[in-house]
Parts: structure tokens; C-alpha cells; sequence
């Protein structure tokens, strides 16, 4: 069952497009990263997703209702980002206590436990927190409410590295448990890959691909050798990324689908290297603005 649909989804801002004609479906209990760079428009199709913001065309649907304005939809899903902002009247206490009511499927015991383990101060106000200390609270609230549909929002912002280590683990030992529909947005893709079943890839407002993780590790494959060797390759199959090494020496980056395979092929017999390609790096190489990367800046 599909929990989420977005169906030719659009969202503008004046006159620019933030999100243009977005189709996709999040299927039932899986972990979903949404990645993208800066501005790609990751916040405003979670926004969308949980209802806070009205998509200017296309058809959203979660849990099979119009998300926008919608209680029941609400009821059954959290949106945690790092700029939640709770009651200044009350404690860290009242707060769990409060989101405990809200919840239907509020797991009191974890939230405590986390709670005594990021050595959090009952008495304390949200307002008085550290910004990793306030990522940290939201993150509890966000496990704990044990949501249908959890969405997470950047939400290591400000977290040590030890702290986000913690965070990843529990939340895949707590999904484990409860499994649920999770998306995550986050700029840190090698950090939470190994949580992930899907990965969410938008550039510049569109879907640029959704795909399992396991697919996207074979999605591209690393050519690297002699410079017109690789630019022979490049006249007969559009790279995805491509770097001078000096010395007459290139490395590019190809898909491995389609006719790329034939490539393959005569890569190895033009005596290139060919390498696996992490997935943070394809993420990166392929939402580059420039082919050349930063280098291109220099050159
Ligand atoms: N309320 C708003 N009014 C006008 N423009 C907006 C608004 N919210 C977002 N935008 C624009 O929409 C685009 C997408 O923004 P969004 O915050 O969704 O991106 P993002 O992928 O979450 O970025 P980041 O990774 O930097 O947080 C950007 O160009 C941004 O300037």
C-alpha cells in the first residue's frame, strides 16, 4: 500500500517553481532518504507532504486524503525540523508529558530513556537549549510519537557526530521494533545510507531519480585512464561527471544502464580503470551545476 502519492505535484513561490510536476509514491514501513542540494526544494515538498503548504498544481495525496489543512492526516503523522518551536511556558518535562497526549501511539518508556541518555535537563525550556541539544529533543519527540508517517526534516542539524551516530542507530533499532514509513531529508548521504531502503533524489525541484540503494550503487560506474580515450567514450555516451588529472590523464563518471553497457565493454578494451561509485559522490555529481565541479572555477 502506498501511503504517500504525489502525482504531477508543483509548487511556486512568485514567479519560480520550487518543486515542478513531482510524481512519486512512498510505499507502506520503508526508510526513505530525500536528498538534494541546497534550495533543491526538499523542505517544500515535505511541507507539502504534511500538510502545512498547498501545492499550486498537481495532486497530493497521504494516506489516501488531501494532506493540506487535513486533522486525520495529522493525527497520524509528525514533521520534525530544527526549527520546531514548543510552549516557553513550559518544561522539557511537560513537553513529553504534552506530546504523550497528542500521539495515539506515544512510546512513554522510550522517550524517557533517550531522553536520560542525551543527559537532557527535566526542568530545562526548550528555548534554553543548545541547537544540537534542541535537534536531539525534536529527534526524541519524532521516535517516540511512533508515527504511521514520520517525517524528518535535516534532522541532525547542529548534532555532534557522536550524537548523530546515536541518532541513526536508534532510530533504525526503534523502525525495527515499529516499523513505519520514514522520510528523511539530510545533506549527509554516506552518513545515513546504510539506514536507507530508497533513495529520493531531487535537483532543482524535480525528481531527478528514485531508486533502492542497492540500485544506485550499480546505478554508475567510475572510467579513469587516458584523457582522449575517455573523451572518445564521451562523444558516443553522455557522462555524469568528468575531471581532468593532468598528465593526459581523465576520470568520468557513466550510468551502467542501457547502451552504456556496450561502453562498458570497450572501456575495458581501451585499457580504462573502472571503479565503483559511492553514493553520496553520484548524488553529488549528478545535481552539479557544473561538469568540472569547483575546479572549473579555478580553470
Ligand atoms: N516561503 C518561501 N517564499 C519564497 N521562496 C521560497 C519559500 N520557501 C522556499 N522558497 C524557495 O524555494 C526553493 C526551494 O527551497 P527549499 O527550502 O524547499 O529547499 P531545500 O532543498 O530544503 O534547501 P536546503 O537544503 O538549503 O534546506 C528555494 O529557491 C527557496 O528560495
Amino acid at each position: 500500500m502506498n501511503v504517500v502519492e504525489f502525482t504531477n505535484v508543483s509548487k511556486k513561490y512568485g514567479k519560480s517553481n520550487a518543486v515542478s510536476k513531482l510524481s512519486f509514491t512512498l510505499a507502506e514501513n520503508k526508510i526513505t532518504g530525500l536528498i538534494g542540494r541546497n534550495g533543491a526544494g526538499k523542505t517544500t515538498l515535505l511541507k507539502m507532504m504534511a500538510g502545512y503548504v498547498k501545492p499550486s498544481s498537481g495532486n497530493i495525496t497521504v494516506f489516501s486524503k488531501d494532506p493540506f489543512d487535513n486533522l486525520q492526516v495529522s493525527a497520524n503523522r509528525i514533521f520534525i525540523d530544527h526549527q520546531m518551536s514548543f510552549s516557553p511556558l513550559l518544561t522539557l518535562k511537560e513537553l513529553l508529558i504534552t506530546a504523550g497526549r497528542f500521539y495515539a501511539n506515544w512510546d512513554s518508556e522510550l522517550a524517557w530513556r533517550l531522553f536520560d541518555y542525551f543527559s537532557l535537563n527535566p526542568d530545562q525550556n526548550h528555548a534554553q537549549l543548545s541547537k544540537g541539544m534542541k535537534s536531539t529533543f525534536n529527534m526524541i519527540i519524532g521516535l517516540a510519537a511512533h508515527c504511521p508517517l514520520t517525517i524528518f526534516d535535516e534532522p541532525t542539524s547542529g548534532m555532534d557526530a557522536a550524537v548523530r551516530k546515536d541518532f541513526y542507530r536508534a532510530l533504525l533499532k526503534d523502525y525495527l521494533n515499529h516499523p513505519r514509513t520514514i522520510i528523511l531529508s539530510s545533506h549527509l548521504v554516506s552518513e545515513i545510507e546504510d539506514l536507507l531502503e530508497d533513495i529520493l533524489l531531487i535537483n532543482d525541484g524535480e525528481k531527478y531519480l528514485h531508486l533502492s540503494v542497492e540500485e544506485l550503487r550499480e546505478y554508475a560506474v567510475g572510467v579513469s585512464g587516458n584523457a582522449s580515450a575517455i573523451k572518445e567514450l564521451a562523444q558516443q555516451h553522455s557522462l555524469i561527471h568528468q575531471k581532468d588529472m593532468g598528465s593526459g590523464r581523465m576520470y568520468a563518471v557513466m550510468k551502467t544502464e542501457g547502451a552504456a553497457k556496450q561502453a562498458l565493454d570497450q572501456t575495458r578494451k581501451l585499457g580504462l580503470e573502472l571503479t565503483p561509485v559511492a553514493v553520496d559522490d553520484l548524488c553529488m555529481h549528478v545535481t552539479s551545476k557544473s561538469q568540472g565541479g569547483i575546479d572549473s572555477v579555478f580553470n
